[in-house]
């Protein structure tokens, strides 16, 4: 199924991020690329916020960021009020953050996974599905 998926990361997630953007259109999905668009230094909160805007206001479906270690961007993501964004770091815990938590954002660190396990999650984060059921009643108290 063709998903719209917003991308973006920073100078430490570039990398990745441009062979993610090629893979995720190999696959036939719409992606929406907010930078950076090359390697040199710049601040993850001016690509997190975007991206994030783009999953809350359902303009996309899903968001991918990256950044040196996923947390940067993480934590500016899940500033959003809609935002459930996971930092991830093998294909499981890409898999958990949708079955159990309903992620809509995938954070990931470029810095301390190799592009092969990167890919994996992608692939992981698009392909499952919420479990719902207790699930649900646990995703419905993280709102404060
Ligand atoms: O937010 C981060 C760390 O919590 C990201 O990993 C950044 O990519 C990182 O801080 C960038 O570091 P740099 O030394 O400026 O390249």
């Amino acid at each position: 199924m063709s998903l719209k998926i917003a991308l973006g990361a920073d100078h430490a997630g570039f990398g990745y991020k441009e062979k993610i953007l090629a893979f995720l259109r190999r696959e036939g999905h719409i992606v929406k690329d907010f930078g950076t668009h090359s390697a040199d230094s710049i601040d993850y909160a001016d690509f997190a916020h975007p991206v994030a805007t783009s999953v809350e206001s359902h303009e996309s479906d899903f968001g991918i960021l990256i950044c040196g270690s996923g947390n940067g961007v993480a934590m500016t993501a899940n500033k959003h009020q809609q935002i459930r964004a996971a930092l991830c770091w093998k294909e499981e815990l890409a898999a958990l953050a949708r079955q159990h938590n309903n992620a809509n954002v995938l954070c990931m660190p470029e810095r301390f996974v190799d592009y092969e396990e990167a890919e994996k999650m992608v692939k992981a984060f698009l392909s499952v599905k919420f479990e719902g059921g207790r699930h649900e009643r646990r995703v419905g108290k993280i709102s404060c």
